[in-house]
Order: structure tokens, then C-alpha cells, then sequence
């Protein structure tokens, strides 16, 4: 059961386009959505949003398409602030609460005080991390059971991202719960991502399960003198130094068995499988 679907969506900008995008956002778990920057991550969370128009392709949330209803289901946590500058938390509260029927005010006060949000002053002079807190809290507050978020992590001290990385785990004990969020903190993902979705230039690189990337990618560290032109073809992406070379790789392993203690065989990170696979 899939909490989106998106199909062949199409999308032409000034100077840059989404092509025929394809991915899911399966329900019940946790899916990170990367790419470098400029790749269409916040086009594509606007277009499953509804905030715009997709020119070709389906988007199905929830199995329907985007409605009010279904928008009372989506916690949303943009990359900045859409609220009113001049307003308190407590005055955003007043015209936010009323739109869901699933409002809870106990829910609000408890991430107010977890997340240390001052109630009386105004929304401009909050810092950027206060901003992305602020916009965490309303999103949360009725109770969602699906959570997008582009770049949450932005901004926030290494305390608190621990600490939202934490409360996210916890949220997923609700197994009707979902979560898509876009992140350049791809470290964050390793820990709790079940699913990446991986972008560039507005086209998918791949989907996969955590599981499967774990299983697939390996980096392999060597001498350069080992690196002749037919290995280095083994390789999605290669960097050398005088030390030696890395690569990632995504063969059969038994490839390097004749090496022996010449080569180190690590399971790839998330950061290394980006690195490696734009550098391409
Ligand atoms: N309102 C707009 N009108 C025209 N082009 C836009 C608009 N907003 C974004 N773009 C272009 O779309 C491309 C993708 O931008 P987008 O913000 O979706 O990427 P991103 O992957 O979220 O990037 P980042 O990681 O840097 O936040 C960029 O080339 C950007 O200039």
C-alpha cells in the first residue's frame, strides 16, 4: 500500500524541467528523498502538495488526488516560515487550530514546551532553527498520520536534529504512520530511513529500500596499481589519490577475492553513494 504515487510526472520551469518522474511513498514507513541541490526535490514536494500544478503524470495521495480532505491528513513542514511575521505562536494557534478537525490542543502544548517555543513573541525575531521548530509544531498538532518535510534538519543545532530524528522513530510506533522528507543531512537517513528516493537534474537516479542500498553498495579501497582500465569500468564512480583509490561499487564481490588484504571492503553510506554517483 503506497501513502503517493507518483507517475510520469512532468514539469517545465524557466530553465529547468522535472522528466517524467515515477516513484511511491510506501505507508507505514519512513522515505528520505535526496539529490544535490537544484535537483527538483521542493518543485516535487509542491507538485504532491498541490501547491503547483504538474504539466503531465499522476499524483495520487492517499489513492485520490489532492483535496482539502486529504490536506487535513498531511502534517507539512516547509523550508521556511509561510506564517505571518507579526503574529505570536499563540495568535498563529487561533487561526490554525479551527482548519483541522483533528486539532489537539494537548499535542500543541506538549511540542511547545518540548521544542522551547516563547508563545509571546513575535514570529520575526525567531531564529531560523526557531522557525523550522515553529513550523514543526503546527504541522504535528493535528496529529497527521502523513508527515512531509523538506529539509527540517536545515538550520537546526545538533541537539535538537538528534532530538527530531528521535521524535520521528517515535511517531513511527503509530504503524499507520508515513514520513517523506528531503534532506542534504543524509547521516540523518542512514539512522531511520526505510526508503530513498533519489533524485538529479529532475529525474529519478533510484528507489530503493535501505536494506537493498546496504546490500548493494560497497565501497572498495585499493592501491593504484591494482586500478587497470578494465576494473576501473567495474566501478559506478572512482577517486584516487597518491594513497591509493576508492570506488563504489555494486558487483559481486567474490570479483575481489583474489586480492586478499589489498583491498578494504566497506558497505557504502548514503553520502558516499551520492558522492560517487554524481561525481559519475
Ligand atoms: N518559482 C520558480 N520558477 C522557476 N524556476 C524555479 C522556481 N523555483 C525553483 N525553480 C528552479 O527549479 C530548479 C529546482 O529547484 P528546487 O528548489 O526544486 O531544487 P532542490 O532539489 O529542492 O534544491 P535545494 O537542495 O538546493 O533546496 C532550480 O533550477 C530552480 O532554479
Amino acid at each position: 500500500m503506497n501513502t503517493v504515487e507518483m507517475k510520469q510526472v512532468s514539469k517545465k520551469m524557466d530553465d529547468f524541467s522535472i522528466n517524467k518522474l515515477s516513484f511511491t511513498v510506501p505507508k507505514g514507513y519512513i522515505t528520505g528523498f535526496i539529490g544535490p541541490n537544484g535537483s527538483g526535490k521542493t518543485s516535487t514536494i509542491r507538485m504532491m502538495m498541490d501547491v503547483w500544478k504538474a504539466d503531465q503524470g499522476e499524483i495520487k495521495v492517499f489513492g485520490q488526488d489532492m483535496d482539502t480532505k486529504a490536506k487535513q491528513r498531511i502534517g507539512f513542514v516547509y523550508d521556511d516560515l509561510y506564517m505571518y511575521e507579526n503574529f505570536t505562536i499563540d495568535k498563529m494557534r487561533s487561526f490554525i487550530a479551527p482548519l483541522y478537525d483533528t486539532w489537539d490542543p494537548t499535542l500543541f502544548w506538549k511540542y511547545q514546551s518540548k521544542f522551547g517555543l516563547p508563545t509571546t513573541k513575535k514570529l520575526k525575531k525567531f531564529s531560523k532553527g526557531m522557525k523550522m521548530k515553529c513550523s514543526l509544531l503546527f504541522a504535528l498538532s493535528h496529529n497527521p498520520e502523513f508527515i512531509i518535510m523538506d529539509e527540517p534538519t536545515a538550520g537546526l543545532d545538533p541537539v535538537f536534529r538528534r532530538e527530531l530524528i528521535d521524535l520521528l522513530q517515535e511517531l513511527m510506533t503509530d504503524e499507520n504512520r508515513t514520513i517523506f522528507f528531503s534532506t542534504h543531512i543524509t547521516t540523518d537517513l542512514d539512522q531511520i530511513a526505510d526508503y530513498i528516493v533519489f533524485i538529479k537534474n529532475g529525474g529519478i537516479v533510484f528507489q530503493k529500500s535501505m536494506e537493498e542500498i546496504k546490500e548493494t553498495f560497497h565501497i572498495v579501497k585499493g592501491k593504484n596499481e591494482d586500478l587497470d582500465p578494465d576494473i576501473q569500468k567495474m566501478f559506478e564512480g572512482i577517486r584516487q589519490t597518491d594513497q591509493g583509490f576508492s570506488g563504489l561499487f555494486t558487483g559481486n564481490l567474490s570479483l575481489f577475492d583474489g586480492f586478499e588484504d589489498r583491498v578494504l571492503i566497506e558497505k557504502a553510506t548514503l553520502e558516499d553513494i551520492m558522492y560517487f554517483m554524481l561525481k559519475r
